[in-house]
C-alpha cells in the first residue's frame, strides 16, 4: 500500500503538470499552490444485491478532490459517469486506472475542466471492490480560480475559500450530484 500510494502521488503530480501545461500555465502552477498535498485512499466493497433496480452502491456525486485515481475490479462493472444527461458505464480495462477530475480542479480552472458526476450501480450476482485515492491541496490552501484563467471576458465563476472549508462542507452534506460545488459558486443575479 505504501509503494502504491507513493506511485499514485507521483502520477497525480505529473497529471497536474500536464493539466497546467494544457491551460498555458507554468508547469508547476498547481504543484506550488497545493502545499503538502492531502492524499487519502479508501477501498469500497459493494456486495451482491438482489434488487439492483432499486439499490445504488453509491449515490451520484462529484469528488471534492482535485484528482481521484480509481482502480476498478476487473471482473465487475459498477461505475457510471453522467455524460450529456445519460449514465454511461465505465468498462474496466485490465491494469488501467480511471482518473476523475474533482470539484477542486473545476474551481481552480474556473470551470474549464469540469468535475465528473458519477455513481455506482450494484450487481445481482457479483460483488465489486474499488480502490480510490483522492489527491487535493493542503487544507489551509486558499482556493479559487487561478488568476491567469480569469479575465474581463471570463470573470471568476467561483469564490475564494480554503480547502479545509470545502472539505468540511463536503463531508457534512449528502452526496447529491454536483450540489456540494454550489458552495463555491459565485451567484450573480440580474
Ligand atoms: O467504486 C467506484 O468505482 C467509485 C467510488 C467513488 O466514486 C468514490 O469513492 O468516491
Ligand atoms: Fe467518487
Amino acid at each position: 500500500m505504501e509503494v502504491y500510494s507513493a506511485n499514485i502521488r507521483e502520477l497525480c503530480k505529473r497529471l497536474l503538470i500536464l493539466t497546467a501545461r494544457s491551460l498555458g500555465l507554468r508547469h508547476d502552477a498547481f504543484g506550488d499552490m497545493f502545499g503538502e498535498a492531502v492524499q487519502a485512499a479508501r477501498m469500497n466493497y459493494y456486495p451482491p444485491c438482489s434488487r439492483p433496480d432499486l439499490v445504488l452502491g453509491l449515490s451520484p456525486h462529484s469528488d471534492g478532490s482535485a484528482l481521484t485515481v480509481l482502480q476498478q475490479d476487473a471482473e465487475s462493472v459498477g461505475l457510471q459517469i453522467l455524460k450529456d444527461g445519460t449514465w454511461v458505464s465505465v468498462q474496466p480495462i485490465p491494469n488501467a486506472l480511471v482518473i476523475n477530475i474533482g470539484d477542486t480542479l473545476e474551481v481552480l480552472t474556473n470551470g474549464r475542466y469540469k468535475s465528473v458526476e458519477h455513481r455506482v450501480v450494484t450487481n445481482r450476482d457479483r460483488s465489486r471492490l474499488s480502490v480510490v485515492t483522492i489527491y487535493a491541496p493542503s487544507y489551509e490552501v486558499e482556493l479559487g480560480p487561478m488568476p491567469e484563467l480569469v479575465s474581463k471576458h471570463e470573470p471568476p465563476v467561483y469564490k475564494k475559500y480554503t480547502h479545509g472549508e470545502y472539505n468540511r462542507h463536503y463531508i457534512t452534506n449528502k452526496l447529491q450530484g454536483k450540489k456540494t460545488l454550489e458552495f463555491a459558486k459565485i451567484h450573480t443575479s440580474c
